[in-house]
């Protein structure tokens, strides 16, 4: 990646595959802001979520929405990364559309298996390991995007993230 631009480098992936221990990580590597897409739910879908309901394509607009505009307002000022599940191909227009500056996509790729055993040992999350199936029923496999084995430790995984974006 060249230094002289400002990157928006969306973190993406199923509930639990690492967005936010590996943006956070990312960001202090990278020295660009990181942004937790779950804090601008709107209470009604964090309602939602933890009621085990998985939300739909109506719900989740305004949330693709809000996260677009950060892109976008960010990607002015020094870029930013963006964690957010970002799960359709539609979902993935919504978020880049408009962003002037170099829109990532970072896929943290892992099974249904160890992302479910993740979730089981995470405390004091909203979100239920229950809904994990439906966030793979609706994961659709970005083609444009950097694609990371979630296998690896987080050190590892930024750093072959790093690696990919400077290509
Ligand atoms: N590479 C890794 N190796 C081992 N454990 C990890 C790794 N990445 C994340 N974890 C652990 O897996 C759990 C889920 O990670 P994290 O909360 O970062 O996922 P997330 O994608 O942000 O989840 P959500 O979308 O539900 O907010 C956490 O307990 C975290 O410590
Ligand atoms: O698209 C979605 O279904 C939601 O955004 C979820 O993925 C959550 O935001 C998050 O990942 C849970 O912590």
């Amino acid at each position: 990646m060249n230094e002289h631009i400002n990157p928006v480098i969306f973190v993406m992936g199923v509930s639990g595959s690492g967005k936010s221990t590996i943006g956070k990580l990312l960001s202090l590597k990278l020295s660009l802001p990181y942004f937790e897409g779950d804090e601008y739910h709107s209470p009604e879908n964090i309602a939602k979520m933890s009621a085990a309901q998985p939300l739909t394509d109506i719900d989740r607009q305004v949330w693709l929405e809000s996260l677009n505009q950060l892109a976008i307002n960010q990607g002015k000022n020094k870029g930013c990364i963006i964690g957010c599940s970002a799960l359709k191909e539609k979902y993935r227009k919504t978020l880049a559309k408009g962003v002037s500056q170099p829109v990532y996509f970072v896929f943290l790729e892992g099974n249904f298996e160890i992302i479910s055993q993740r979730l089981q040992n995470r405390k004091g999350h909203f979100m239920p390991p229950a809904l994990l199936q439906s966030q793979f029923e609706a994961l659709q496999i970005p083609e444009n995007a950097i694609k990371i084995n979630i296998l690896d430790p987080p050190e590892q995984i930024v750093n072959n993230i790093i690696q990919n974006l400077s290509h």
